[in-house]
């Protein structure tokens, strides 16, 4: 595996509950590192990245803390592409789910032809149009198709799109009725949590691959840890019912880990305020420690 740069973003105003931007550093407090140093993982980088510093945003969008995500999601960017152009892994823990939109930005000024593999109960593929909360994190995935106003080339010059047909959405349960017109119409690949019930997870993941990865050039993944099922993450926003078991999602994410495919990865969505002891924050560490040490075994 390549050398890994963790970039911890404390960001959390895309979402409508304050509470995602504790999560890193929470994590990191119940012992992610001495974790990672068991499964003999070394980080050789680690990085805070806020949005201090960043000029003003290029666009406006009529959405809550549209700023702030524009300003996070510009510094997310370039921090994403120094590290790719390095040669190392990026693994960015966040945060809320808007953040996704500085992380493809910064991905899609290296990958053409980048796949990304969408483990969520939600789609996130609403616009400022269709949203029904107006909070950003319900829209990362068509501001990456560019179906939005706000583009990741807003966010970073030279950013590219991700292509309908690259894209793999898994444990969708919650979608919007623009979400589930836009999926339909352009035949977006979603395994469904009854698809999943039917299939297993190993077939789902194995497809999966194949799918994002096939006429693809590098693979993202994008793990919002709301995909769990509340039961066992309740730590989390936006919880919706009947979701992965945490087994599911264990082995997912190795699977996902030893297919040696993946190109970077996101975790987000992990909301310590809301949490019952700590539950979900130490399932999101152990799926971290498995998802990188999979990678290298
Ligand atoms: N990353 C998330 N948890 N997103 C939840 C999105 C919920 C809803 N679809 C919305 O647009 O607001
Ligand atoms: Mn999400
Ligand atoms: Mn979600």
């Amino acid at each position: 595996m390549n050398k890994l740069t963790l970039l911890s973003v404390p960001f959390g105003l895309g979402a409508g509950t304050p509470g995602s931007e504790q999560a890193p550093g929470h994590i990191y407090q119940l012992g992610l590192f001495q974790m990672l140093q068991q499964h003999g993982c070394t980080i050789n980088k680690l990085k805070d990245v806020i949005n201090a510093g960043m000029p003003s945003p290029v666009i406006q969008v009529p959405m809550n803390h549209s700023d702030e995500v524009i300003r996070t999601g510009m510094a997310l960017a370039r921090a994403v592409k120094e590290v790719v152009a390095a040669g190392q892994f990026p693994f960015v823990l966040g945060g809320d789910h808007s953040l996704a939109m500085g992380t493809l930005a910064g991905l899609t000024s290296h990958y053409k032809k980048l796949g990304v593999i969408w483990i969520d109960a939600h789609a996130d593929m609403n616009t400022e149009l269709t949203s029904p909360s107006g909070n950003m994190h319900g829209i990362p995935l068509a501001v990456a198709q560019g179906r939005a106003q706000l583009s990741l080339s807003h966010l970073l010059p030279g950013a590219g799109t991700i292509a309908p047909g690259n894209i793999v959405l898994i444990g969708a349960r919650d979608l919007d009725p623009a979400e589930e017109a836009f999926i339909q119409a352009e035949g977006i690949s979603c395994f469904r949590m009854a698809d999943i019930r039917r299939l297993g997870i190993h077939a789902v993941i194995t497809e999966a691959l194949r799918m994002a990865g096939d006429a693809a050039d590098g693979i993202h993944l994008s793990f919002d840890i709301d995909s769990v099922d509340p039961s066992e993450a309740p730590g989390t926003g936006t919880p919706v019912q009947g979701g992965l078991t945490a087994e599911e999602a264990r082995e997912a994410i190795r699977l996902l880990g030893i297919s040696k495919r993946m190109t970077s990865a996101e975790f987000v969505e992990v909301n310590p305020l809301l949490d019952h002891r700590d539950q979900t924050s130490l399932l999101a560490m152990e799926l971290i420690a498995l998802f990188l040490s999979s990678m290298k075994s």
